[in-house]
């Protein structure tokens, strides 16, 4: 069985490719970055550490690498003869890694070997999205005859895997609690046998679960934290005036999650508090800057903090902690974030009101808007 993995950065090796390798996937890395796909084909193995005194570090062996820039028609060939495609590029990524995916797809001709692609990407419905891309590059025909062959499920991904010292540019260390949750309504053929996958007849619930608590709670962390000049999570979160917003943001987002999903609160706390944990990992060191990256699609109208403070205001509920934890993110200014550098333009020649309405696609008499606005002048 052999497996195509696009992105071979934090995720990609700590994570989906560990996980593939373990399954007895034959792996092919393809990333943009030379040094990375360099590394891979000279070595053949890194190693993966756990943040976990206990826990050995192990390697991760018998894979290879492909660069989508240079090596076009390798990826294609690999691609035509896969049993499974993922991708953990970046939602912004998506759209490119379609193209070569495309012809791929098209390559394989008659193949009657089932293929699933999944993106690996934190977002609700990242692989419906790559769908979308990939079947823009087709023709009609070329979709038809393909569409019963291949399937594109979606996924919930967790597991923080901070970026990594330049000491070794392959080896990577990754907290010991994982989540991979798979769609398994999309999946075309026999439901792949992925070491660690939780199959679900109903993602939604999961992802929302994840993406409402631990990128909520560590995103606002970060935007915290960086407001208040802080390096790190780990000095963000043990900062008391922090550590509270944080929590009053994650039982405003639980409230919403056992309304709208109907998990039961002790489920909720059990999974909060699991989550905090995580945040405080004392053997993980990551930098508030990664945490709060790219601040516009993190303000976006279905991600972590806009979704679950509009969804409470409909049902009644005062979002007060995610309003400020919105007003931080606006303040996030990190001169190598290129959304962050727009994000402060846009503030500093629209102002606050048309900035937030600009990027978080909320209407401008939406109370959501009000308070956020409300909450930025008396900050
Ligand atoms: N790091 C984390 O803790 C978590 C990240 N995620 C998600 O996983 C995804 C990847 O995140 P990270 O691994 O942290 O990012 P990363 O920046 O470490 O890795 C992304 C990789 O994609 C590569 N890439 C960029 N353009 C490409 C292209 N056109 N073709 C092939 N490769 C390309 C980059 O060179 C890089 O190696 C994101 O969607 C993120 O939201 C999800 C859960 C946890
Ligand atoms: O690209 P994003 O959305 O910031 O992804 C990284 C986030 O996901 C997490 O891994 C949680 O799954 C955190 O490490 C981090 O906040």
């Amino acid at each position: 069985m052999k497996a195509v993995h696009f992105g071979a950065g934090n995720i990609g090796r700590g994570f989906i490719g560990a996980l593939l390798r373990q399954s007895g996937y034959d792996v092919v890395f393809v990333d943009v970055d030379a040094r990375i796909i360099h590394e891979l084909n000279t070595r053949r193995a890194y190693e993966v550490k756990v943040a976990e005194q206990t826990v050995e570090p192990f390697t991760v062996e018998g894979i290879r690498g492909l660069n989508s820039r240079t090596d076009e028609p390798e990826v294609i060939e690999e691609i035509a003869s896969a049993d499974l495609i993922t991708t953990a590029v970046g939602v912004a990524v998506l759209k490119f890694v379609a193209a070569p995916i495309a012809a791929g797809l098209v390559a394989r001709k008659d193949s009657q070997t089932p293929l699933n692609i999944i993106a690996c990407e934190n977002a609700i419905g990242a692989s419906t999205m790559l769908q979308e891309y990939v079947r823009a590059l087709l023709t009609k025909e070329e979709w038809l005859r393909l569409k019963e062959r291949v399937g594109f499920p979606n996924a919930a991904v967790d597991r923080i895997v901070p970026n990594q010292g330049e000491r070794d540019l392959l080896s990577v260390t990754v907290e010991p609690y994982y989540e991979w949750v798979v769609d398994e309504t999309a999946i075309n053929g026999p439901a792949p046998s992925i070491h660690g996958v939780t199959y679900v007849k109903d993602l939604l619930p999961y992802i929302e679960r994840k993406l409402f608590t631990v990128n909520t709670g560590h995103a606002m962390t970060a935007y915290l934290g960086f407001k208040q000049g802080m390096k790190t999570i780990q000095e963000a979160i043990h900062d008391e005036p922090i550590a509270s917003r944080v929590r009053q943001a994650l039982s405003e987002t639980t409230a919403l999650l056992a309304d709208v999903h109907g998990f039961s609160e002790a489920e909720l706390r059990t999974y909060a508090e699991k989550i905090w944990l995580r945040f405080r990992n004392p053997h993980l060191s990551d930098r508030v800057e990664r945490v709060g990256r790219n601040p516009i699609r993190k303000l976006g109208y279905n991600d972590r903090l806009v979704k679950p403070a509009r969804l409470l205001l409909d049902r009644g509920y005062e979002p007060q902690a995610l309003v400020q934890g919105i007003v931080a993110a606006l303040a996030f200014d990190v001169s190598e974030d290129e959304e962050s550098v727009r994000l402060q333009k846009m503030l500093s020649e629209n102002g606050v009101e048309s900035t937030i309405v600009e990027v978080t696609g909320l209407k401008r008499d939406d109370e959501l808007v009000k308070r956020i606005v409300k909450s930025e002048m008396e900050d």
